[in-house]
C-alpha cells in the first residue's frame, strides 16, 4: 500500500471512506497515464485525447454544480457549488493549457464535441446521483478534486517540481491552495450530509463515491488506451 489519502487521527465519513478504498487511490496513481504525467513521457496524441475529453467531462460537471445548486438547502451549500462552477469554467483551463503546450495546438483546437465511452459512463453516473440525495450526489463529485490533489500533493512533495517539467503548469494548479481549500470544504459538507442521513442513503453514498474512483482511473485507462466508439472488430 502506498500513500494513504487520510492523515492519521482524521474522522468522519469521508476519512473513512478514504481509508476504506485506499486501494482505489493507489490504483489511480500508479496508473500510467499519470505515471506518463509524472515523467513527462506521455505521446502527443495520449495528452491531446486527454484534453479534448476532460473538456467535455468539465462541461458535464459544471451541470452537476448546478444540479447540487437546485438541491441546495441553504446559502453556504449554494455557495459551495456557485463558486465551484465559476473556478472550472474560469481557472481550470490553465491546467489544460500546460498539456496543449505539450501537444502544440490551442486550447480551442483540442476540443471536441463527444464523449468516449469511459468518459460518458463517468459523467452518466455523476448526473444519476443527482436525481438522488445531495449526499449522494456528492459523494459521486468529491473522488474528482480529492484523486487530483492527493496525487499533486503526493507527487510534489516526494520532489520539487522543475521548473522545466513539460506538465508543470498541469500539476502546479492541482497542487495550489485554492484547490486544497475547496477539497477540505467539500468533504466537511459531505461529512455533514452523511451524519445527518439515516443507514440506507450512507450506504449510496459510498457506492457512488466508490464508483466514481473506478471512474477516475478508468478515465487514464481511456486517454492512455485512446478509447473510442469504435468497434472491437473494427468495422
Ligand atoms: C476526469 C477528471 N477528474 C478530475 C479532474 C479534476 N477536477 C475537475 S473539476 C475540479 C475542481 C472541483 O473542485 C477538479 C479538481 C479532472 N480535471 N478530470
Amino acid at each position: 500500500m502506498g500513500v494513504l489519502p487520510v492523515a492519521a487521527g482524521e474522522t468522519g465519513f469521508t476519512a473513512d471512506l478514504g481509508r476504506r478504498h485506499a486501494d482505489l487511490f493507489e490504483a489511480f496513481y500508479q496508473h500510467p497515464f499519470l505515471k506518463g504525467l509524472r515523467e513527462g513521457s506521455l505521446a502527443r496524441e495520449q495528452v491531446l485525447h486527454y484534453v479534448g475529453q476532460d473538456h467535455q467531462y468539465l462541461t458535464a460537471y459544471v451541470r452537476c454544480y448546478g444540479l447540487g445548486l437546485a438541491l441546495s438547502p441553504d446559502r453556504e451549500w449554494m455557495r459551495f457549488f456557485h463558486d465551484g462552477a465559476s473556478v472550472i469554467l474560469g481557472a481550470e483551463s490553465h491546467a489544460h493549457e500546460a498539456l496543449c503546450e505539450y501537444a502544440g495546438v490551442s486550447y480551442e483546437e483540442a476540443q471536441v464535441d463527444h464523449l468516449a465511452p469511459s468518459a460518458q459512463a463517468y459523467v452518466d453516473h455523476m448526473m444519476a446521483a443527482g436525481r438522488d440525495t445531495l449526499g449522494v450526489l456528492l459523494a459521486a463529485l468529491l473522488p474528482c478534486p480529492w484523486t487530483y490533489l492527493w496525487a499533486a500533493a503526493r507527487f510534489t512533495e516526494e520532489a520539487p517540481l522543475a521548473a522545466d517539467h513539460p506538465f508543470h503548469g498541469w500539476w502546479d494548479f492541482y497542487a495550489g491552495r485554492y484547490e486544497t481549500d475547496k477539497l477540505a470544504w467539500t468533504r466537511s459538507l459531505l461529512d455533514r450530509a452523511a451524519a445527518e442521513a439515516g443507514p440506507a442513503e450512507r450506504e449510496r453514498m459510498e457506492r457512488a463515491f466508490v464508483a466514481s474512483c473506478h471512474h477516475e482511473v478508468r478515465f487514464w485507462e481511456m486517454a492512455w488506451s485512446l478509447e473510442d466508439w469504435t468497434p472491437p472488430n473494427g468495422s
